[in-house]
């Protein structure tokens, strides 16, 4: 069976000429980068040449990359780094739909003594500006957010955030792990302190992630160790990852107009469940938002129940995010947009690539309508209960 690969927003395939590049340096340049020999010499310039790769797609100087192991690392390091930097001021800003890896962290933090203030978003999953500076004091350290949402796709206006926090004196940090790649960024103009990405979600492996650290930051390492990264990573690199996500980033350079491809593609994907399903609706913003994503909820049903019948024809598609989908815990970023219950539970993601073809998505589109009618033909939610689960869930929350 073939597989129609939808999900890309939780990992991506490796692109081939990624892993043409990767394998020498798992193979016959075996040498530790840190050596005086120049057979590890080769291997150290392969990192630099990386490095240059990835800077150029970012607009940042070479000097400010630092590769670490993937995104929740580069997450970690950079709220930590931030506050580290300012030990004085004790308050982070952050929003409702963080990644894990920064709202765990928050949630910590907090345990230590920190004030974090969670902003909150509008329906359409994005954030008021009039909150964040209400919220800004002299006293904070930090601003965290995300540039995409990886459930959404919604794009947060990062620079006029970026401009408020720093007219605080407060450190800005931006995980841009969905971002990058599909949406510009130029960090030589911009007012990002901190910024995160990860490889997998842009065609390199998994195991490998960078943090842009903007120069002159006071940077404060989250492992300690050897001199590696200058000393701001410690821990052997992973050459042959380090190696293919430069490469990535050269690609996605190369690719950003076929975004404009996927778009349409999403779009097509989009307007055709909602044109032929009853009952559905997009969970977002209409126009602030990634290319290559769209979250649907399709009212009185459960989205696990669409995605394994989507998997019995090799579909993949996913509902909240990866980590917490086995928790069955409804989605924190569509509650946080006050998405009604009936159709939360009913909400999937489609998350697309520069692979996607017309094909995949015209197959999808007929593949669907039947699915959701077979499955609320046999949904214990028909409407009456829906209603009831609404009333229950109100009367919840104004408790
Ligand atoms: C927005 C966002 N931040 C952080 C991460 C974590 O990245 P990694 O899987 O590389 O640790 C993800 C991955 O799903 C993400 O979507
Ligand atoms: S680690 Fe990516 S969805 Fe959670």
């Amino acid at each position: 069976m073939n597989i129609i690969y939808f999900d890309n927003n939780a990992t991506t395939q490796v692109d081939p000429i990624v892993l043409e590049a990767m394998l020498p340096y798992l193979q016959e340049y075996y040498g530790n980068p840190s050596s005086m020999h120049s057979f590890g010499g080769q291997v150290s310039k392969a990192i630099q040449a990386a490095r240059s790769q990835l800077a150029s797609l970012l607009g940042a100087e070479d000097s400010e990359i630092v590769f670490t192991s993937c995104g929740t690392e580069g997450n970690n390091t950079a709220i930590r780094a931030a506050l580290a930097a300012q030990p004085d001021r004790d308050r982070i800003i952050t929003t409702q739909v963080e990644h894990a890896c920064v709202l765990n962290v928050c949630k910590q933090l907090e345990k230590q003594g920190y004030t974090v203030t969670y902003l909150s978003v509008d329906r359409h999953g994005q954030i008021d500006l009039t909150e964040l500076e209400a919220a800004l004091t002299g006293s904070t350290a930090l601003v965290t957010t995300m540039y995409a949402n990886n459930e959404t796709g919604v794009v947060f206006p990062i620079e006029e955030i970026g401009a408020l926090a720093k007219s605080y004196g407060a450190a800005f940090h931006v995980d841009a792990v969905q971002a990058v790649g599909k949406l510009p960024l130029n960090l030589k103009t911009s007012t990002i302190d901190l910024l995160t990405l990860s490889g997998h979600k842009l065609h390199a492996p998994k195991g490998v992630g960078a943090l842009y650290v903007r120069r002159g930051f006071r940077f404060r390492p989250l492992l300690l160790g050897g001199h590696q990264e200058r000393g701001r990573r410690a821990g052997t690199e992973n050459v042959a990852g380090i190696v293919a996500l430069g490469k990535a980033a050269e690609l996605a350079q190369q690719h950003f107009q076929s975004t404009t491809l996927e778009q349409q593609l999403r779009d097509r994907l989009e307007q055709g469940l909602l044109a032929t399903i009853s009952d559905c609706q997009v969970n977002g913003h209409p126009t602030q938002r990634l290319p290559n994503t769209t979250n649907i909820g399709f009212k009185y049903i459960e989205g696990e129940a669409i995605l394994l019948s989507l998997n019995q024809y090799g579909v993949c598609a996913s509902s909240g995010s990866a980590c917490t989908s086995g928790s069955l815990e409804p989605s924190h970023v569509l509650r946080a947009m006050g998405i009604p219950y009936t159709i939360l539970h009913g909400s999937i993601r489609f998350s697309l690539s520069r692979y996607t073809t017309a094909a995949e998505v015209d197959r999808v589109l007929e593949l669907m309508p039947p699915i959701i009618e077979r499955l609320r033909a046999i949904s214990p939610f028909n409407s009456d209960r829906a209603d009831w689960l609404q009333d229950r869930e109100e009367a919840l929350a104004s408790k």
